[in-house]
């Protein structure tokens, strides 16, 4: 069976190709970069496009700003050296990282798709086959820096996964770094948790969290909205009804219902039941997928060897090429030239 860290010829190629980009561009000075325009915001930092002009090439800039002291800020530099080790088909590429007075640079692989948060703002939903080539490239990427950094990945969600218009599909902002981790803790905003119930609690949360982080993340990717308050059954029939194959771009005000404040919103994913996807729009493969992830207590959820096992993950890990993603992108984002 197809081991989940070995890669294919094609991966293997694209990798390589990576890390000659890589060596040409070497040590990453402030100086070399320069901004072509704001790619999004979000995770505690801006991220930007921008070109490296030694070697002309094009990255992503993620810009933290920090006041710590510069011990910490050295340690968090130094913590994130682990990034030149990530290297996997399903982890998007690291530069290098560089610090300049109060900011944190992360130079990355830049991505022509974007987070999947901005492929949602701009379609309704996220086609069921789509999700499932999703699934297939976050349960590798959470085994990659399980199995070869022993590390979770700690910030599931649409905006941490990233697309491109090859087809490729690749995890990025995951915890590398416990300094950075203690740093951003108290800065968390937003207005929407994919935290799961144990760590909302307060109590020892590991690998089975990002587990929750999936689920809530493909049930909302596959509805078109946050899925907590959870969507009636008539809800979802209008969101699908009206638009069946997802694909018209989304009106204004579509989806940002009044939402319930974030502590509200923490409490309920505590205190009630989790949301789950309605057997009438989507195949019953994928909706108990998403219900084994959306177990509240551990002890009942999947752990990423069973969802290695599952006929969702199944039916979609044997597809190689990126060919469907790639197509889906492209029309996704209005580029199918
Ligand atoms: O191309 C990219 N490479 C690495 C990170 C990255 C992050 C991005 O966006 C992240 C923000 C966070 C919240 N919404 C979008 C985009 Cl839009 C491209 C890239």
């Amino acid at each position: 069976e197809f081991n989940q860290l070995e890669c294919t010829d094609k991966q293997k190629d694209r990798m390589e190709e990576f890390f000659k980009a890589k060596r040409a561009v070497g040590e990453l000075k402030q100086d070399d970069l320069v901004n072509i325009y704001e790619l999004g915001q979000g995770n505690g930092g801006v991220v930007y496009k921008v070109r490296h002009k030694p070697t002309d090439k094009i990255m992503a800039r993620k810009i933290i700003y920090l006041e710590v002291k510069p011990a910490m800020k050295n340690q968090i530099i130094r913590e994130l050296k682990v990034l030149h080790q990530c290297n996997s088909p399903y982890i998007v590429g690291f530069y290098g990282a560089f610090a300049v007075e109060a900011q944190i640079s992360i130079c990355m692989e830049y991505m022509d798709g974007g987070s999947l948060d901005l492929i949602l703002k701009k379609v309704m939903r996220i086609p069921e086959h789509i999700l499932g080539k999703i699934t297939v490239a976050v349960l590798r990427g959470l085994s990659y820096l399980r199995e070869r950094h022993r590390i979770m990945h700690r910030d599931i969600k649409p905006s941490n996964i990233l697309v491109n218009f090859q087809g490729e599909i690749k995890l990025c902002d995951f915890g590398v770094s416990a300094q950075l981790i203690d740093s951003t803790l108290h800065t968390f905003i937003g207005t929407r948790s994919y935290m799961s119930p144990e760590r909302l609690e307060g109590a020892h949360y590991g690998i089975m969290s990002d587990i929750w982080s999936l689920g809530l993340s493909l049930v909302e990717m596959a509805v078109g909205r946050y899925p907590i308050p959870p969507p009636s059954t008539q809800d979802i029939d209008n969101l699908i009804k009206e638009d069946p194959l997802g694909n018209r771009p989304r009106p204004e005000g579509f989806g940002c219902y009044k939402g319930l404040a974030i502590f509200e919103l923490m409490e309920w994913i505590v205190n009630e039941a989790p949301p789950s996807l309605p057997r009438s729009h989507f195949s019953s493969e994928f909706c108990d997928f998403v219900d084994r992830c959306l177990k509240k207590s551990t002890s009942e959820r999947a752990d990423l060897n069973t969802l290695l096992h599952h006929p969702f993950y199944k039916r979609y890990e044997a597809e190689s090429d990126n060919q469907e993603v790639s197509s889906w992108i492209r029309q996704a984002c209005g580029c199918d030239l």
